[in-house]
């Protein structure tokens, strides 16, 4: 049983046109708890006429929301972020409830995403144009940037709260009104967010949430000719259908797709710290970001030391409902996730990888599982081609450090990379070579709302947070003044 302060913020409707509302159909889904199965709530599932419902009314929305000063618009931003930070508590309580991940991590969750609030409602008033020397005597040019018009996004389950407000705070700062479309595994979340959204006054229609089949409302979202920015997070094959499916109505796009993240510890870093950055980067949620690393490369002077010191660190984590004290695992999304974590070990197996801890399901039975770290891992093994997506560890051993930058750029994904060494020389020639669109030097956390989150290569179009991230929903116009010679 689900306990908060304030019961209110669990919703079972869906807010659309400003209004809280159920399915057309009255057909509903059940949300359920990933670390004991129960349910947790049952929400409507709406259908394309919803969806074109909450278009229409965000389209109607637009034209008053646009012409709002910057400055109006980041004050009702701020007054949602104050919301979202005072019920940081419940809003971690129904995140960890959903998605699993520990209370703690689910807290920092909160405040991550809060932050993005903060910072667009900082930078609506930084939507600076140009003037620019025109050709001729008599010409200026100027640019002004607008906003694009109706967003929408479709975001992921593993942050629940983070991937709505990375995307709807750049598109409501820079004018845009929203329809947000959340994963079904964790809809309740998104719609606590939509409680406060409405309780900061944001007018009906400018922030939407619909939860439902994918396969209804994502035709109704990249089909419609009022959107005119998707932004999405989540698998590359689903993000490619959503390309093809977006090029009918020539959408902008912003794409978070997966990552096969390489962590490479070279001979003269810091090992406690590489250890440490380890730890972080791959357990984090337990495994389940596209930022996760993905494969350990380590250099052959220190792949003795650093896999034992690794592996005594991840032998002491501790695996458990997301909820109780001290567990710094929780359960993954799905028995799918589960079944995916332990085919991508049994295939390193088959290939001569050697488990040094974990490896198996927990005791804890359900989708808990291990956490892993595999020895001996070669490029032949899934886990070097695709995100595993779970608590697994495969460490690689490498010679050179040319070797070690081809074997990381050795895949279709370009989104985070990391490495730990301490010669300059080295850290300014590895960071130039990796072909990533995230780079982190002796650090295993490198997402904030100041920095701009992203990739290249199959992982993405676009880029999400600091000064950049409002870009992508707003439109240059350049206005062409001619006759001024008088
Ligand atoms: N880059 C990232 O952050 C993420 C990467 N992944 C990767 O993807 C794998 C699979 O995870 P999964 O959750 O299935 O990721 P998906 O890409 O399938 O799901 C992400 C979001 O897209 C929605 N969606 C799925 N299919 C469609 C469609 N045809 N049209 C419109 N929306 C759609 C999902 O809805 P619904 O929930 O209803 O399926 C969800 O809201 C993971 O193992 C991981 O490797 C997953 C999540 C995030
Ligand atoms: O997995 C993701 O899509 C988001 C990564 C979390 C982060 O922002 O660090």
């Amino acid at each position: 049983m689900l306990t908060l302060k304030d019961p209110s913020l669990l919703k079972t409707r869906c807010y659309l046109e400003g209004r809280w509302q159920g399915a057309d159909s009255g057909r509903a889904f059940a949300v359920a708890n990933p670390a004991d199965g129960s349910t947790l709530a049952e929400l409507p599932a709406l259908g394309a006429a919803e969806t074109r419902r909450a278009l229409a009314a965000a389209e109607a929305a637009f034209p008053a929301w646009k012409r709002k000063s910057a400055k109006e618009r980041a004050q009702i931003l701020r007054r949602w972020f104050d919301l979202v930070m005072a019920n940081q508590d419940d809003l971690a309580r129904i995140l960890t409830a959903e998605q699993g991940k520990p209370l703690a991590e689910a807290k920092g969750e909160i405040a991550y995403g809060a932050a993005y609030i903060e910072w667009y409602a900082e930078e609506a008033k930084r939507v600076y144009g140009d003037t620019i020397p025109g050709p001729s005597a008599d010409r200026r040019i100027l640019v002004i940037k607008q906003p694009i018009g109706v967003a929408a996004a479709i975001t992921p389950w593993n942050f629940p709260n983070a991937m709505i407000l990375r995307k709807a705070a750049p598109a409501l700062a820079a004018g845009c009104p929203i329809v947000v479309r959340p994963a079904s595994q964790t809809p309740l979340s998104a719609l606590a967010l939509a409680e406060l959204a409405e309780r900061a006054g944001f007018p009906p229609g400018v922030f939407s949430v619909i939860t439902g089949p994918s396969g209804e409302i994502g035709p109704a979202l990249t089909g419609s000719d009022i959107v005119k920015k998707l932004s999405f997070t989540g698998s590359t094959e689903v993000g490619r259908a959503l390309i093809a499916a977006c090029a009918a109505t020539v959408k902008k796009l912003s794409m978070e797709l997966g990552g096969n993240a390489p962590f490479i510890v070279f001979d003269d870093a810091d090992l406690d710290a590489a250890v440490d950055g380890a730890l972080i980067s791959k357990y984090r949620n337990s495994g389940q970001t596209c930022v996760c690393a993905n494969r350990f490369y380590v250099q052959d002077g220190v792949y003795d030391a650093f896999a034992e010191k690794f592996t005594a660190a991840v032998s002491r984590l501790k695996v458990g409902d997301g909820t109780a004290p001290d567990v710094t695992q929780g359960p993954l999304i799905d028995m799918n996730a589960v079944t995916k974590v332990e085919e991508h070990i049994a295939d390193a197996l088959a290939h001569g990888a050697k488990i040094l801890t974990g490896g198996a399901r927990h005791a804890l039975g359900g989708q808990f599982f291990e956490p892993t770290v595999i020895a001996d891992a070669t490029a032949d093994m899934k886990m070097a081609r695709e995100e595993t997506f779970g608590p697994v560890a495969p460490l690689f051993r490498f010679k050179t450090e040319k070797e070690a930058i081809a074997l990381a750029n050795d895949t279709e994904f370009g989104l985070a990379s990391y490495f730990y060494a301490r010669d300059v020389g080295r850290i300014f020639r590895v960071a130039e070579g990796l072909e990533y669109g995230m780079v982190a030097v002796n650090a295993g956390i490198l997402s904030n709302e100041a920095a701009p989150f992203g990739g290249v290569k199959q992982s993405g179009l676009g880029r999400e947070g600091s000064k950049y991230g409002i870009d992508d929903y707003l439109e240059i116009k350049y206005l062409c003044l001619a006759g001024l010679d008088g």
